[in-house]
């Protein structure tokens, strides 16, 4: 389905909730499967975390994950345990191009029993569960962190931990601490220094315990952009929020005060308001959170402002390609942008050409980092609904901001 988004003024106060984190809630679901104990509130309504569970409750022999990359790489750890149980892991077109012999090497080096269905290094993946009794592993550390992460989430269930050393350097960092910490308040104990992390094993049983997930800072991300965009005096009220958050994409508040919007932390909300001008040129290392570089693309181009982001490498094996998509369809809309394979150069502008069509390629952060251009011009996004894989209710959501749209 095809959105068309109106040029539209958002209103001046608006509040808006946005459910758990996607990251939070896929890791936490996982040790749920693991530990009944656990109960958990605010869990994500994304695909992906719908997936997940789906997944994890199945008994079947075949498991289809659609575009969900860490339900992919935690399901492939946590089905490498499921002792005498053999399951067909797969997912989309996209999926089966997603690299993840990193983790599958790493689980067939402590034991496990793994093999592809089509092509070396890649889902699908048949999985055999068995008892997994080796504790060491050495792995590539700057592909993707989602392998650490799914290594971290079953270790507590090895019979002897884990001790991984990381080869390289380590990426998307934030993502890795954050496993940590959910392993730690369910009270798994873990080490993390310089490139070796250890998990204890989990030999008694743990308490009974709620964890409330945060908000998705991801998501957040939209609403930064539209008020960066908007007058001054605009602020967008978004729950449930906390300062001290496990998500590396609460950078978002530093990162945004360069484009001139103040965030304040209220009880469990946090409240966005456009503030001063915007700097003339935002120059960014992103290698600890590559999912808002899209939206900061796309926010610094409605300003007019250049930017250099780096960090970037991880991109090109997300949802779609996101630096080649950024280019494209920045670039349909009047921008000039210079691209490497972990780089983004985004020339100052100021027209932006109108009525244009933004294709999103399977790719839900396509469509919601276009979508705050609508304060600035008429555009349509193509196949709008792909947002549903992080943010079901994104396009009501941008209803309530006043941001007017034809479905
Ligand atoms: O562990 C996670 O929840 C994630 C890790 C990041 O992936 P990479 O480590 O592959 O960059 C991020 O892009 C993804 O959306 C979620
Ligand atoms: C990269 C993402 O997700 P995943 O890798 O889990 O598919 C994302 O949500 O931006």
């Amino acid at each position: 389905m095809q959105i068309t988004l109106h040029k539209s003024k958002p209103n001046k106060q608006s509040r808006i909730k946005i459910t758990g984190s996607k990251s939070e809630s896929n890791r936490l679901l996982l040790l749920q499967a693991l530990y009944p104990q656990i109960s958990l509130k605010n869990v994500s309504n994304s695909d992906d975390s719908r997936l997940m569970a789906k997944a994890l409750a199945s008994d079947e022999n075949l498991i289809d994950i659609h575009h969900a990359g860490t339900a992919m790489r935690f399901l492939t750890a946590y089905l490498a345990i499921q002792d005498g149980r053999t399951v067909t892991l797969t997912g989309s077109n996209r999926m089966k191009e997603r690299p993840i012999k990193i983790l599958v090497e790493a689980l067939k080096d402590l034991g496990a029993n793994i093999s592809y269905e089509e092509n070396d290094g890649f889902p699908p993946l048949k999985i055999t569960g068995k008892t997994l009794k080796k504790q060491k592993v050495s792995l590539q550390a700057n592909v993707s962190s989602q392998y650490i992460s799914a290594l971290l989430l079953i270790a507590s269930k090895l019979e002897n931990g884990l001790e991984l050393t990381l080869e390289g350097t380590i990426t998307s960092v934030p993502y890795i601490k954050m496993t940590l910490s959910l392993l730690d308040q369910i009270g798994v104990k873990s080490t993390f220094e310089n490139n070796k992390i250890t998990v204890k094993p989990m030999v008694q049983n743990i308490e009974p315990k709620t964890i409330t997930v945060e908000s998705d800072w991801s998501s957040a991300s939209y609403f930064f952009s539209i008020v960066a965009i908007s007058e001054p005096g605009t602020s967008i009220e978004l729950e449930a929020y906390k300062q001290d958050s496990l998500q590396g994409d609460a950078d978002l508040v530093n990162i945004y005060k360069a484009f001139g919007v103040s965030t304040n932390f209220e009880g469990n909300s946090m409240r966005l308001t456009k503030t001063d001008e915007p700097v003339s040129h935002f120059k960014y290392d992103l290698v600890h959170a590559p999912d808002i570089a899209q939206t900061i693309a796309v926010s610094c181009f409605a300003l007019g402002i250049s930017c250099d982001l780096s960090g970037l490498h991880t991109l090109k094996i997300k949802e779609t390609d996101r630096l080649v998509a950024l280019k494209t369809e920045l670039e349909k809309l009047g921008a000039q942008v210079d691209i490497t394979d972990k780089s983004l150069y985004l020339h100052a502008s100021k027209a932006i050409k109108s009525g244009v069509s933004i294709a999103t390629y399977n790719d839900h952060r396509m469509a919601m980092a276009f979508a705050p251009l609508a304060l600035k011009t008429e555009l349509e996004i193509e196949d709008a609904m792909v947002v549903s894989k992080s943010y079901p209710t994104f396009w009501d959501d941008m209803e309530t901001l006043g941001i007017k749209l034809t479905k």
